[in-house]
This record gives structure tokens, C-alpha cells and sequence, in this order.
């Protein structure tokens, strides 16, 4: 955190082709590759950086994003601690996506409690064009994201839908729990100031 701005760790986990660098791209380049650049996996994990503002105040948003070959698992959990949210992507298209982004939730929410879970189905375009392609039931991907009190964020990287979205709100909802956490402490101070106030005019109290 430097002059009044804030930093916020994001990573995104999720199975590899999932589509967690295509979402970084669209996000930060307003570009998707897809089309003339072959798949490529990433290995390890990359760094993508974006400020946005809320209520007049900059927030730099910090994203990793993650490798999603099983390979790289413990990396990838490296990558999580001390994140503020987590995008967890699964592929639309891809049922066994859907299950690695539970098998993500429960790590998260085992390991990593001051994390927020934002689920993000991924590849609407795909079932736009074509309906019977989707893998992935939506009340299904509901219930998950109730789970972790979120919604789904139902995104595409080649047309841009929610993408912005997403981050607009982890931006937003992590200046509130500030907001909320600078506000509990002043009411605590406020409380203790009561209490020694109350002593100190208390003449049995006094010795
Ligand atoms: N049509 C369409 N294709 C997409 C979209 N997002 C990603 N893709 C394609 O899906 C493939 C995988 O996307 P990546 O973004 O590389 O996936 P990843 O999750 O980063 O994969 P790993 O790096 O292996 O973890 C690529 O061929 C992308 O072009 C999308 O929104 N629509």
C-alpha cells in the first residue's frame, strides 16, 4: 500500500485449458488471442497488474495466474496464500473442469480463510453459439457459489462478457470489508473509552 492506494492479492486457479489466461488477457489487454495464437500452457504462474477505482480511490489489483496442469498443484497453492480472492474458473464446455474448481473451493476454504471465492464459468461464447455443448449444469454451479456466498460469473474471454465484472467486484466488495473492519475497530475503541470512563467517575472504583 503506498500514497492511499491499495493492492490486492487475486490468483486464479482452476484445470489447465480452463481459460484462466485468456481472462487475464481480456481483463488487462482488452485482447483475446485465441483465434491466432495456438494454446499454450502456462507453467508455473504469471503476473498481471490493473488499477481500478471505487468510491474515488485507486485500487491496484494484483492477479496470478496460475498453471492448471496437476503438475503444478503445489505451486499453484504457493500462489494462493495471502490472496484476498480467488477466481475459480471451470470451462463451461468441460465437466471435469467443474470438479477441479470444487476440488479449488475446498482448498481455499480449508487454507485459506480471508480468501473470497468468486466462481467464473468460463467460454460463454461456445454455448451461446451452440447450447448442447454445455457440460456444466447451472444450478449446479448455483449451489457451488452459494456455497461460498458468491454468484456465478458467467464469462467469455473473446467477446468480454463480465469479465470486468468480476474484478470491478472484488474490488469493490474488499474496499467494504475495509470499510467494515476499520469500523468495527472504531466501534471497539469507542466501547473501551465508554468502559474507563465509566470507572474513572465511579467513586467506588476510585481508591
Ligand atoms: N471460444 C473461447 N475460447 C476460449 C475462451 N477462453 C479461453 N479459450 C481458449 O481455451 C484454450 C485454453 O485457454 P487458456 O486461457 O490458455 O487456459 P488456461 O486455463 O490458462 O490453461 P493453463 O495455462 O494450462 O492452466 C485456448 O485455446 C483459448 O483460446 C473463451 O472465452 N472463448
Amino acid at each position: 500500500m503506498s500514497g492511499g492506494k491499495v493492492d490486492i492479492k487475486v490468483v486464479l486457479l482452476g484445470k489447465a485449458y480452463a481459460g484462466k489466461t485468456s481472462l487475464v488477457e481480456r481483463y488487462i489487454h482488452n485482447r483475446f488471442l485465441g483465434e491466432t495464437v495456438p494454446y499454450q500452457n502456462t507453467i508455473g504462474a504469471a503476473f498481471g497488474a490493473k488499477t481500478v477505482t471505487v468510491n474515488n480511490k485507486n485500487v491496484i489489483i494484483g492477479i496470478w495466474d496460475t498453471a492448471g496442469s496437476e503438475r503444478y498443484e503445489a505451486m499453484s497453492k504457493i500462489y494462493y496464500r495471502g490472496a484476498k480472492a480467488a477466481v475459480v474458473c471451470y470451462d463451461l464446455t468441460e465437466k471435469a473442469s467443474f470438479d477441479r474448481a470444487r476440488f479449488w473451493i475446498g482448498e481455499l476454504q480449508k487454507h485459506e480463510e480471508g480468501c473470497r471465492i468468486y466462481l467464473c464459468g468460463t467460454k460463454y461464447d461456445i454455448v451461446e453459439e451452440n447450447p448442447a455443448l454445455r457440460s456444466v449444469d447451472e444450478k449446479e454451479a448455483k449451489a457451488l457459489a452459494l456455497d461460498v456466498r458468491g454468484e456465478v460469473y458467467v464469462t467469455s474471454s473473446k467477446t468480454g462478457k463480465d469479465i470486468e465484472k468480476i474484478f470491478i467486484n472484488i474490488a469493490s466488495d474488499y474496499m467494504a470489508s475495509k470499510a467494515a473492519a476499520a469500523q468495527k475497530e472504531d466501534d471497539e475503541e469507542i466501547v473501551k473509552l465508554r468502559r474507563s470512563s465509566k470507572k474513572s467517575n465511579c467513586p467506588a472504583c476510585k481508591s
